[in-house]
């Protein structure tokens, strides 16, 4: 695997050097006048500010986030909620929005090689705490490389950032001049070979799935994938319809369309919802269900729910968070199906009233669906994957209570970690409660390669090749099945 090992150079700033002295290259656009003391308010100086230098709202607001993710650890899903997002996001019209999270997403699924790109055209290493000039330069440098900006544009409202900035103003003669730099040098700097993730990811991948099928992971983590979806009935036929393809089981893959997902023919009507192909399977491999009582533990936004309900199962869906459940039941409402809802922390619930099947599709690190997020890998720890394990352990554990013996449990999880996954399943099965039941090629029709050693499913990005990359791969997922013993 290539160099991984950006963060090294940034942190060796030598103070005593005067910075950045050599690198003045081109024009630097005029710094604009600081107009707070003007008595504007922060919104009618942003609003002036963009009216001189339309599209700067968009890159001051990227910025903003992409430290927001990287520094603080903050999801990029809230910081672009559409109803609940950042502030200054929130002040955005559609179109602009759009291009933020355009610029986020590249910005975050290239850090290594954007970083890499920018400290080969730095005289030195920029100052270790100097994070709000570090993400403004990516802001700049994932247009440059990777969209459809102008390279003046996208320079010219980087310099203009920077000196519209107190932290960043002394740097603005630098922003002005590396950019320019990376103009001239663009092919050079996107064949950079660099695998793209925090050094831990890589090596427990690496240590996972050994070098050659990490690679594969990582390279398939560049791509923003199509969109699946699960159908009520006739796949062949919405695959047809909607210009998709049908995946072995059944899902449908969508290629490119025009205008919103919501518009296509049967959103409305409820007949399909968007789900992984990885993601719909854990549901179908609790066996027959039909007219049995299954307990969806960790049901919220509700895919796998409907799966459930659609087998014939009498569900009943818990979440913890209500305001997620209110989500399953209008996606619900939407397909025409119904459930049993109940908010509550499992781990509070007790019943007499034992289940005969559980799916525990259990809260985790989402490492296998970074293709999508590809933030969680700049937001997520080595610590935070051994506490989620433990709450998955102690999860499963209390699943057991709640099925009858003799019952099934499918957990599952989009983790691509194997402490969340076989880890965890294999201890579990070392406490003598749960017998294995291992999945059989003959319910993975098509996908059977999916199946491990042990009977488990692990499916990856880099499983499912297609020639074009946003045709291929599945997400991340584990899944095991077991039996209560008595
Ligand atoms: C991975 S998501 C589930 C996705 C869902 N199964 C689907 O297919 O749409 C995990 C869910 O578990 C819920 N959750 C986390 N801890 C919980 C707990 N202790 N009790 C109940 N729900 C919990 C979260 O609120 C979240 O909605």
């Amino acid at each position: 695997m290539s160099d991984n090992k950006p963060a090294a150079k940034r942190t060796g700033f030598h103070p005593h050097k005067k910075p950045f002295q050599k690198q003045g290259q081109g024009q630097t656009p005029a710094a604009p006048k600081a107009d707070h003391t003007l008595g504007l308010s922060e919104t009618e100086y942003r609003a002036k500010l963009e009216a001189e230098h339309p599209g700067l709202n968009v890159r001051q607001c990227a910025a903003k986030l992409l430290n927001a993710v990287v520094a603080k650890n903050t999801s990029l899903d809230g910081l672009t909620d559409a109803h609940h997002g950042h502030p200054q996001y929130m002040e955005l019209d559609d179109r602009d929005r759009s291009l933020v999270r355009a610029i986020l997403g590249t910005a975050l699924r290239n850090r290594n090689t954007i970083e890499t790109a920018l400290c080969k055209l730095l005289d030195r290493p920029l100052p270790a705490n100097a994070t709000a000039l570090q993400q403004l330069l990516h802001v700049g440098a994932a247009q440059i490389l990777y969209l459809d900006v102008p390279d003046h544009a996208a320079v010219d409202l980087a310099v203009t950032s920077a000196n519209i900035d107190p932290r960043n103003r002394k740097y603005a003669s630098l922003v002005n001049a590396v950019l320019r730099r990376l103009t001239r040098n663009k092919e050079r700097a996107i064949e950079l070979k660099i695998s793209n993730g925090p050094d831990w990811y890589i090596e427990s991948l690496t240590k996972t799935y050994g070098q050659k099928q990490a690679e594969a992971i990582l390279a398939m983590q560049a791509y923003e994938p199509s969109i699946d979806l699960t159908v009520k009935s006739n796949p062949a036929e919405w695959a047809a319809k909607l210009g998709g393809t049908l995946l072995p089981n059944g899902s449908v893959r969508l290629g490119s369309f025009e205008g919103a997902l919501t518009a296509l023919e049967g959103f409305a009507e409820g007949e399909w919802w968007v789900q992984d192909a990885a993601a719909s399977l854990p549901a179908t491999l609790l066996g027959d269900i039909k007219g049995k009582r299954v307990a969806d533990l960790c049901a919220a936004p509700g895919g796998k729910t409907a799966q459930l309900i659609m087998a014939g199962a009498k569900v009943t869906a818990f979440d913890i968070n209500k305001n997620r459940l209110k989500r399953l039941k209008s996606n619900l409402d939407r397909l025409q199906l119904d459930a049993e809802l109940i908010a509550t922390n499992i781990l509070d619930y007790q019943t007499d009233e034992l289940f005969d099947a559980i799916l525990l599709d259990a809260p985790c690190s989402s490492t296998g669906t970074v293709r999508r997020h590809p933030d969680v890998l700049w937001t997520k720890t080595p610590d935070d994957i051994v506490r989620l394990a433990q709450v998955q352990a102690k999860l499963l554990r209390h699943a057991i209570s709640l099925v009858k013996p003799d019952g099934i449990i499918v957990f599952s999880n989009c983790s691509l970690n194997r402490e969340e996954g076989e880890d965890m399943a294999q201890a579990i099965l070392a406490e003598g409660v749960l017998k294995a039941e291992p999945f059989k090629p003959e319910e993975l029709k098509g996908m059977e390669q999916l199946i491990t050693d042990q009977g488990f499913l692990r499916s990856t990005p880099a499983d499912l090749p297609h020639d074009e990359p946003k045709m291929a791969g599945l997400d991340g997922f584990f899944a095991a099945r077991f039996r209560r013993q008595s």
